[in-house]
């Protein structure tokens, strides 16, 4: 990774760690080898909503096996770069070692080694939505005798793939669906598994090994060594809380496509991982993921006339090189995401903001906001694809684009008002008419309602409106429909 620190590992101010580390207490550690089958279940599925995260002990996963992987890792990436450099992944071969990851457009402070479950698996030969062709991934071994690095991969991947099945068995019944109903999916899988080495960083309160995201596929079992340094934000408040390494557990996460499964009962939670000056961390994720044909949508046992899908159906391969192919470089546009394949009749959701959260903005914006006349007010609200709806007696100045870290702060709410002043009833009455018909018309995915009560900047969190005025109750009858988180 050289020794110049290069400035594409500068992660943006208000993505940088913070120097103080809260670590979790609240994280569930489960113990897999309790009964019965539906208590563990029931904690499983407590886990997945309130935090997506958790981390299972007596898993069946034998230590021996992962001893082994985790010393060929280190071994491997102890190697001279050249000749890691004869594995290395291209735009063709698209698994094996590199050190150029990218995500969300900054460079990550790590060097990876990833493989298949399945050699060869089979995606879809290109990202064009009609070109039915499909292609072979296969393995890069380096080049050794005997196969320590292969022998040590081949071996833990059996073993964390029976265990991954076990996981989505346990979380089907956590969801009121038979044990197997997941099973279909995975038998073309195209899952992979990513040898992590985060070397020590000069840097590490301006870089992220890994920077903030969301695991594209259905599930990921991690194995961390003992460094630390994974961070979860928290659903409860948005803050960044650090997962406490437990020898011989897994760190499970919840991923997207479990998301779109279970029509968001159970959500994809936003992680990173930080590094230091001091130690080299290893991590061996194994990220879960289905056959490239599957067609990822909310099952149909999870929705209703109440609880219509979120999602749009969407082919995981496409989905899946996609990704693949943008990780690999710095590109100049956003990658591919779920939420664009949210649809548009989700309710509104009105969000307040009570505490100042002026790290979420970037300081020329803040500038630029806290330079503005105190009583102008700016609104802007977003439907799916961005699009930005003006409200015309806001004295909305020049719209634009949300830019993501005014978007992705809560879940999927691509929605925010940004506004100075408390809002007059009348305003607030033309608002919710607005409002209102946006959502009839199914203009509108998420509206968020986002105002600041001191200056500085708000981190929406959900509000609750209590019908305290015959106003309220006029809108209720307008619109019958509209519910009100
Ligand atoms: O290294 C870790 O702890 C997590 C890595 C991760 O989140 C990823 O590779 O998706
Ligand atoms: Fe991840």
């Amino acid at each position: 990774m050289g020794t110049e620190f290069d400035p594409a590992f500068i992660q943006a101010p208000e993505h940088r760690p913070k120097p103080t580390i809260l670590e979790a207490q609240g994280i569930p550690l489960i113990d897999l080898s309790t009964g019965p089958i539906d208590d563990l279940a029931k904690e499983i599925g407590d886990a997945c909503r309130k935090w997506g995260f958790f981390q299972v002990i007596n898993h069946g996963v034998s230590p021996e096996s992962r001893r082994k992987i985790e010393s060929a890792a280190r071994e491997f990436f102890a190697r001279p770069q050249e000749e890691k450099m004869r594995v290395k992944r291209d735009e063709v071969r698209v698994l094996g070692y590199y050190d150029t990851e990218h995500t969300k457009n900054v460079r990550d402070w790590k060097e990876v080694f990833d493989f298949v479950v399945e050699d060869p698996t089979f995606v879809p030969a290109t990202i064009d939505p009609d070109d039915q062709k499909v292609t072979t991934w296969h393995n890069q071994w380096p080049d050794q005798n005997p196969h320590v690095l292969r022998e040590a991969c081949e071996e833990y991947g059996r073993e964390v793939e029976k265990l991954s099945i076990k996981l989505m068995e346990l979380i089907a019944i956590s969801l009121g669906l038979e044990a197997n109903r997941f099973n279909d999916f995975f038998k073309d899988q195209t899952s992979f598994i990513r040898l992590n080495h985060y070397p020590p960083c000069p840097n590490p309160h301006l870089a992220l090994g890994v920077g903030r995201h969301k695991d594209a596929g259905a599930l990921t079992i991690l194995a961390q060594d003992d460094v630390g340094g994974l961070e979860v934000k928290r659903k409860s408040d948005g803050e960044w809380i650090r997962v406490k390494p437990t020898p011989h557990a897994f760190i499970i996460n919840v991923g997207d496509i479990i998301q779109v499964w279970s029509n968001e009962r159970y959500e994809s939670v936003e992680h990173r991982v930080m590094v230091n000056s001091e130690r080299e961390r290893f991590s061996i994720p194994f990220f879960l993921n289905p056959a490239h044909y599957t067609m990822v949508k909310p099952l149909e046992e999870m929705t209703d006339d109440q609880n219509p899908p979120k999602y749009k159906a969407y082919n995981w391969g496409k989905f899946f090189t996609t990704r693949k192919g943008s990780n690999f470089r710095k590109l100049d546009v956003e990658n591919i995401q779920i939420y664009h394949f949210k649809n548009k009749n989700a309710h509104p959701i009105v969000v307040k903001t009570k505490k100042n959260r002026m790290d979420q903005l970037d300081s020329s914006y803040k500038r630029e906001v806290s330079s503005r006349p105190r009583k102008q007010s700016i609104y802007y609200l977003f439907d799916d694809n961005f699009t930005v709806f003006n409200l015309p007696f806001a004295g909305v100045e020049q719209a634009r684009p949300p830019r993501e870290d005014e978007v992705a702060v809560r879940g999927d709410i691509k929605v925010q008002e940004i506004e100075d002043q408390e809002l007059s009833p009348v305003i607030w009455f033309i608002f919710w008419r607005i409002l209102v018909v946006s959502h009839l018309l199914k203009r509108l995915d998420h509206c968020v309602v986002c105002w600041i009560e001191e200056e500085g900047y708000g981190k929406p969190i959900p509000f609750r409106i209590h019908y305290r005025s015959v106003l309220w109750t006029l809108i209720s009858f307008i619109a019958p429909n509209l519910h009100i988180n």
